[in-house]
């Protein structure tokens, strides 16, 4: 049968061997949950071997010792080699497979196809017309021409109705004329639109006799085929270094009345007649399914960096040994400390949660692109709503784990080597990009008040928001009943959640009544109607965590993912339970009892912990990082990393003669005087 924690192997750290002995379960077959089915978890290890195997996929050196450019050509380089092996390697049909291809061999920082792949082939694949998916989707699918998603202005990216760059239809010559009439109006952002893309799908606000129609989509080619120059009436360049992410060129474009035929607009929806005569799609915001395919696959992509962060600080803190619990043994993991165990399990609780959230997400997005595929659009504004709310609140929690990862590892988190940084630094890109977090919560914020004026006016609401119209408890029955069923916890979280919605509603509603325009009290009320997002979304997150645990046959398995929900709703609870004191539905002796579970949660996670995090089994190839290492010799190979740095390269640098030598000199001589 073996070891249940599959990274066992001879020659480890006898540290993290010890924790992994201890594990309660089989960590592949946890990786099962993790990544949806046996067969998707068998595969990621897979296609890691097959990698393994090919010399030139290999880092040429530790990512941080790269310069820019030296990153931007490694990546090019390295999507060249993989051109080659990908139909070996994986099935290309498999979002999956490739983007865990993505990440062993190059990385979270990005690659010259990354656009391309997220939004450049999905924008055709749900916007084009037949005819226009021949002439550029299966040429992008063949990757002989690379594209990217130009939205994004310098001065505009929330606002997409106030756009500057204009797509203006001349009926005389059949062509509209793409312009960026301003400074502010240049295309500022689009990932690899700066130096590696020659196609892109820009969005422009269409102009037909005048009149204004809003955002659309264009098919514009940036660059000449063979010499990759740009082409007349086109500036596009790169927009500079980022905080991370910074393989990737993210660029500009300014477009001087550059005239595209008019069968270039994406019009499989949406229509403008060679006499101008304008057709509106089925639903007025088809045209941004783009975004809403990157917002449903985000929660697994910030589940995957929240993991990585936490395999690198788990392992590390199981062999990281510092101070005494009893002064008269040896010095302890740092794993044994409460605090440590407080900073990080929780974190590990939730990137288990994001990742079943976002299998519900995914199938919800599955199933409303395939009823637009045929004009349905019912289940739209749900998506759009569950999207934003999600996209918000994972991004921003992900980002506090990962902080609370790099912190748990002391000096060494602070190190490039151990990689936090860099993850931490592209994973909050997501907080932005996508939609700016506080706006995208104010979109659910619409959904939710829309339900609550429903609910007010007696109508019963069902879906995402159904708990509106169930019965609620005045008091809370944690603690108050003999089983122990989830159910309690969630009935808390749907109460404060409730709560919040309806006080936002009021609120609202007091302030219209008093004749306040519907946007400035909107405005005044904007704050409640984020926490109202949310708490709905944070809901929903739990209750996805626990359909899942209820769904799961393995006993072990099962057991094992209990546990963490348990941390997880003791944990949640606490941090939202002021909205449910305010108003009596927990008291005090509730909270002395869900912190008290929070404890004891703690001490039942601690001997998985190891194992909770290999589970995610990332290779060291794709976490990059010297103290996630999974055979937990972190010194020896940190002193190893250090050797890449170029300022090693000679005992002295030139900046001794130049500069720090005249200055000790004229010190030592003043000193004489
Ligand atoms: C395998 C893949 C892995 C991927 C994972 C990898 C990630 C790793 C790489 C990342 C690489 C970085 C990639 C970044 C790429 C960019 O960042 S691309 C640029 C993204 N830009 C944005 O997201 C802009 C955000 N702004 C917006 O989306 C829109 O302006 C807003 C905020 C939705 C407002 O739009 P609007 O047209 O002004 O609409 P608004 O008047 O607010 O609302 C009207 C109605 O439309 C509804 N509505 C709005 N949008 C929608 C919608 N989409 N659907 C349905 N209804 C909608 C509203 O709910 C509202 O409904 P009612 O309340 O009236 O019933
Ligand atoms: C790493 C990265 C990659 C990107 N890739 C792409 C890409 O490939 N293609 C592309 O087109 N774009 C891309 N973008 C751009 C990105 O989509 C936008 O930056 C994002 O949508 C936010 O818009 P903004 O910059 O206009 O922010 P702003 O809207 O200017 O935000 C500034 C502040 O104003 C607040 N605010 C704005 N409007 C409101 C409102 N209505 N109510 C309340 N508060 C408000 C925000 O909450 C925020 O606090 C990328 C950005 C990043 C960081």
């Amino acid at each position: 049968m073996g070891n249940l924690n599959k990274e066992i192997r001879d020659g480890d750290h006898p540290d993290i061997t010890e924790e992994r002995l201890k594990s309660t379960f089989d960590t592949h077959k946890m990786a099962a949950q993790i990544y949806n089915s046996q067969r998707a978890a068998d595969r990621r290890n897979e296609i890691t071997s097959a990698v393994l195997k090919i010399p030139e996929l290999q880092d040429i050196k530790p990512l941080p010792f790269l310069s820019r450019e030296e990153k931007v050509e490694e990546a090019a380089r390295k999507i060249g080699i993989l051109s080659e092996h990908l139909y070996d390697l994986v099935n290309v049909n498999d979002g999956a497979e490739l983007y865990h291809l993505n990440n062993v061999v190059i990385g979270g920082e990005g690659n010259p196809l990354a656009l391309h792949g997220v939004m450049f082939i999905p924008v055709l694949q749900a916007q084009a017309t037949d005819e226009q998916k021949k002439k550029w989707l299966y040429r992008a699918m063949k990757r002989e021409i690379i594209g990217t998603y130009a939205q994004t202005e310098m001065g505009h990216g929330s606002n997409l109705r106030k756009l500057e760059t204009t797509a203006t239809y001349d009926k005389a010559t059949e062509e509209f004329v793409l312009n960026s009439p301003t400074t502010t109006s240049m295309k500022w952002w689009p990932g690899n639109l700066g130096k590696s893309t020659n196609y892109a799908v820009v969005v422009a606000t269409l102009i037909i006799n005048e009149k204004d129609y809003g955002p659309h989509s264009f098919m514009v080619q940036l660059r000449d085929e063979n010499t990759h120059k740009p082409l007349p009436n086109i500036e596009v360049g790169d927009i500079g270094p980022k905080m991370a992410y910074n393989a990737t060129d993210n660029g500009f474009l300014k477009l001087n009345h550059l005239r595209i035929p008019r069968t270039n607009m994406l019009m499989k929806h949406v229509k403008v007649e060679k006499d101008g005569t304008y057709i509106k799609p089925p639903h007025a915001k088809m045209s941004y399914s783009a975004m809403v395919h990157v917002r449903a696959h985000m929660n697994n992509t910030m589940a995957y960096f929240l993991a990585s962060s936490l395999t690198i600080a788990v392992r590390y803190s199981s062999i990281r040994r510092q101070g005494h619990i009893n002064p008269k043994e040896p010095e302890v993991k740092v794993l044994e400390y409460q605090t440590q165990q407080h900073r990080l399990f929780p974190h590990i609780a939730r990137a288990y949660a994001f990742s079943f959230a976002g299998a519900e997400t995914v199938r919800l997005y599955e199933k409303v692109k395939k009823d637009m595929e045929s004009g349905e659009t019912e289940l739209m504004a749900d998506l759009h709503a569950l999207t934003s709310g999600l996209k918000s609140v994972v991004t921003y929690l992900t980002m506090q784990g990962i902080e609370q990862a790099r912190q748990s590892c002391g000096g060494h988190g602070y190190s490039m080597a151990s990689y936090i940084s860099e993850i931490y630094g592209i994973a909050i890109g997501g907080c932005t990009y996508e939609g700016e977090n506080m706006v995208m919560l104010l979109q659910l914020a619409r959904y939710l008040m829309k339900a609550a004026k429903a609910v007010k006016e007696g109508k019963k609401v069902e879906g995402l928001v159904g708990y509106l119209s169930a019965p609620d408890n005045r008091h809370s029955l944690i603690d108050r009943t003999p089983e122990k069923s989830y159910d309690t916890y969630l009935k808390t979280f749907e109460h404060i959640a409730r709560q919040q919605i309806f006080r936002a509603f009021d609120k609202l509603e007091k302030m219209l009544t008093s004749g306040l325009p519907h946007s400035e009290a909107w405005n005044k009320c904007s704050v409640e109607l984020t926490r109202a997002s949310r708490l709905h979304t944070r809901l929903f997150i739990a209750q996805a965590f626990a359909r899942r645990v209820h769904d799961v046959v393995d006993f072990h398995i099962k057991e094992a993912l209990d546990d963490l929900l348990h941390l997880h709703l003791n944990y949640e609870l606490l941090d939202v339970a002021s909205y449910a004191l305010e108003d009596g539905h927990l008291c005090g002796e509730q909270m002395n009892f869900i912190r008290s579970e929070l404890y004891r949660s703690l001490g039942k996670i601690r001997p998985n912990a190891v194992s909770y995090v290999d589970a995610w089994e990332l290779s060291d190839m794709e976490l990059r990082s010297v103290l996630g290492r999974r055979d937990g010799h972190v010194y020896e190979n940190l002193y190893k990393w250090a050797q890449n740095s170029s300022l090693n390269r000679t005992d002295v640098l030139p900046v001794f003669e130049k500069y720090l030598k005249p200055l000790m000199m004229s010190a030592r001589k003043n000193s004489k005087l």
